[in-house]
């Protein structure tokens, strides 16, 4: 049988790094190198592989609407030449960047897998062996048509994983959507997870950096913080409340978020809960956020969220279609 061949577009992160007097930093053509020369990365059962290293190779935390553009950009032009692609990333903001992506990519049918490492393949017990050679092996044989992100043995949706845990293996969680897939002794597709595939043209939609607050609460918030975040030149305000969707019914802090929606700031309630949904209608502490224009973000994480903010806002669209979209199903980003 022919053998399948992967595109590896890499981008930086820990994966790739070496030590420094400051600390790990990106250290060019090592992984590279490295992965080109390992027997495992070579044998019969894998695919073959082209590896794109980015220049400069960055730590994921200087990542940008801008780098996700040039990676899109990048996956796109390659689209016809390979059967899927794996883009090697940091974990720092590895989930904002799968999110992005699955976004920007509409009609994908080709698996797009972000993945990287917590230990440099430089160093003893490095986990990204096994994370890159899963991600390739899954690229090249799995139905996987949309943006995923593997880590720690769990494929996850792109838009539905966050960075939950700082210095384990287990990166990454999805705290409102099982896992895609799991990778043990065998590879288990657990049943309904992966989304359809759609056999229509490929849309890549171009991200523009947009003006985006986020706005944490906590018991005793002040109305010049609220104030001075809400009346700066933002276009969406990300809320992340408490619980169900519930905030501080204080009517200064109300009317401060009621003026920016009908100025057009597009204001998106999210829980700073790990796992559920926001439900406005739970309590009257909720309710008054409903009631000033404030929509659901549902169970959205965070960085879907934002991303998704992104994407809609680098489209010539109106304020209400905004809205509307923000509270659709996209991409399986969100459960209504
Ligand atoms: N594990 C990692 O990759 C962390 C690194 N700081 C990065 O995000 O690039």
């Amino acid at each position: 049988m022919k053998r399948k061949r992967i595109y590896i577009a890499y981008t930086g992160g820990t994966i790739g790094m070496k030590k420094s007097s400051r600390g790990y930093i990106p250290a060019e053509g090592f992984l590279t190198e490295t992965v080109v020369n390992n027997a495992e990365f070579n044998r019969e059962e894998m695919p073959l592989f082209d590896i794109h290293e980015y220049c400069p190779l960055i730590d994921s935390s200087d990542m940008s609407p801008e780098h996700w553009q040039l990676i899109a950009d990048d996956i796109k032009s390659k689209y016809q030449d390979y059967d899927g692609f794996v883009v090697l990333h940091g974990t720092d903001t590895m989930a904002y960047t799968a999110s992005a992506l699955s976004f920007m990519f509409e009609n994908l049918t080709k698996p797009v897998i972000v993945t990287g490492s917590q230990i440099p393949l430089s160093q003893l017990r490095s986990d990204g062996q096994v994370n890159l050679l899963n991600a390739m092996y899954l690229a090249a044989n799995y139905p996987i048509a949309e943006v995923s992100l593997f880590f720690n043995n769990q494929l996850f949706r792109g838009n539905r994983a966050t960075k939950a845990h700082a210095d384990g293996f287990n990166a990454f969680a999805s705290p409102n959507l099982e896992p895609l897939a799991l990778s043990g002794i065998n590879i288990q597709l657990i049943k309904g997870q992966l989304s359809p595939y759609v056999e229509n043209e490929l849309q890549v939609t171009s991200i523009t950096p947009q003006p985006i607050g986020v706005l944490y609460l906590y018991p005793g918030i002040s109305k010049e913080v609220v104030e001075s975040l809400v009346n700066g030149s933002i276009k969406a305000l990300v809320l992340l409340s408490f619980g169900v969707g519930n905030a501080p019914q204080d009517p200064e802090f109300l009317a401060i978020l009621e003026q920016a929606s009908k100025r057009g700031v597009v204001i998106i309630n999210l829980t700073q809960c790990l796992k559920g949904h926001v439900n406005m209608g739970g309590y009257a502490t909720g309710n008054a956020l409903l009631n000033i224009g404030v929509i659901s973000g549902y169970d959205m994480t965070l960085e879907a969220c934002l991303t998704k903010l992104h994407y809609l806002l680098s489209q010539n669209l109106e304020v209400e279609t905004i809205r509307h979209l923000m509270q659709d199903n996209l991409r399986g980003e969100l459960s209504r």
